[in-house]
């Protein structure tokens, strides 16, 4: 559904160059949900914007929905939907009639987008405002209205920037479902960017993360937090003098990285916890040592950045990018 190779995207600042995105290749498959994560300035909405052909690729090249981004774009344009993260509905206009206006830029027949809305209505939990003012919707119902606006024309491929951004986390949780609602009931194939790790972990078949405009990681959620961390095994000493004997035991687990200590606390990284645990265990009982608690921490896909990149994805705006005073 989409395949790219080399996208890259340079931004002419006053202040120089910006490589805001530094050769992209990406597939995705018809019917899945890939989630496109990365800190802020990472490079997500840029990438989007080229695959949704708001903005020129500097070098690289794409299709998208079936069509060449570069040379059929207006083909791209109609099989394609988009939610910006800015949204766009506006305030005074009727819920119900700024979707089939929308609808009617795609050349679709009032009739039609009418009875197509009111569907979409009924599935995103809006029955019952076709005729509200945009500006008197909550935020999560605006949302809402921002996604049947960019599926009124049925595209079968749907980009989400930052679906969830400013909901509450009932309105999230509500949004997840309808997402994975457009690709079981409907057979969409979506593509979203989002910061939110859970998000992510629960919505996505398959994550990219990006990371200064280059990918940096992929796969599944379970594939990349096994593939780069581990498991966590956390072991509390019952007596304090034990704890340099159990780190030399945990140092021992087949594939351990070096256990660290923390007060009575010894901590060790092993590729798969759950299977170690049960030997781990009888070692340490043979050896006498008694442990005052056992916890397994499944990694995050936090964990899994960090690793990759040596930064929490929640640092916020990167340091080595530049962010205003631009022009694209
Ligand atoms: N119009 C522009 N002109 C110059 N630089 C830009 C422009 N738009 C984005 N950038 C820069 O390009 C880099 C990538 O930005 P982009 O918006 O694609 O990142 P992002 O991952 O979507 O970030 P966020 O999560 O904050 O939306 C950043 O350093 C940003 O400051």
């Amino acid at each position: 559904m989409i395949h790219a190779r080399g996208l890259a995207r340079t931004y002419k600042t006053r202040r120089g160059d910006v490589d805001a995105v530094r050769g992209v290749d990406l597939d995705v498959d018809a019917g899945e949900i890939v989630g496109f994560l990365g800190p802020n300035g990472a490079g997500k909405t840029t990438t989007l914007r080229m695959l949704t052909t708001l903005l020129r690729p500097t070098r690289g090249e794409a299709t998208v929905a079936g069509a060449d981004l570069r040379r059929d774009p207006g083909a791209v344009r109609r099989r394609i939907g988009y939610v910006a993260q800015s949204g766009s509905t506006s305030g005074e206009a009727r819920a119900g009639e700024e979707v089939v206006d929308h609808a009617l830029l795609y050349g679709v027949e009032r009739s039609v987008a009418t009875a197509r809305g009111r569907v979409l209505f009924e599935q995103l939990e809006l029955d019952g405002l076709w005729d509200r003012k945009c500006s008197s919707l909550s935020g999560g119902q605006r949302r809402r209205l921002d996604i049947v606006t960019g599926l009124i024309h049925t595209p079968r491929l749907v980009f989400l920037d930052e679906p969830t951004t400013g909901l509450d986390p009932q309105a999230r949780a509500n949004l997840w479902t309808h997402v994975r609602g457009l690709r079981d009931e409907r057979g969409s194939t979506v593509f979203l960017t989002t910061h939110y790790l859970d998000e992510a972990d629960a919505l996505c078949d398959r994550i990219l993360v990006i990371d200064h405009g280059q990918i940096v990681a992929q796969g599944s959620p379970e594939e990349l937090k096994q593939r780069v961390s581990g498991d966590a095994v956390l072991l509390s000493a019952s007596q304090p003098t034990d704890v340099a004997r159990i780190a030399a035991i945990a140092a021992q687990l087949p594939g351990a990285d070096v256990p660290t200590v923390d007060g009575h606390l010894v901590e060790v990284r092993v590729p798969a916890g759950r299977t170690l645990l049960a030997g781990l265990l009888r070692s340490l009982d043979a050896e006498g040592i008694e442990l005052a608690g056992v916890e397994l921490r499944r990694p995050t896909l936090d964990d899994v950045f960090l690793t990759l990149t040596g930064r929490s994805l929640r640092d916020g705006e990167s340091p080595a990018q530049p962010s205003e005073g631009a022009a694209a």
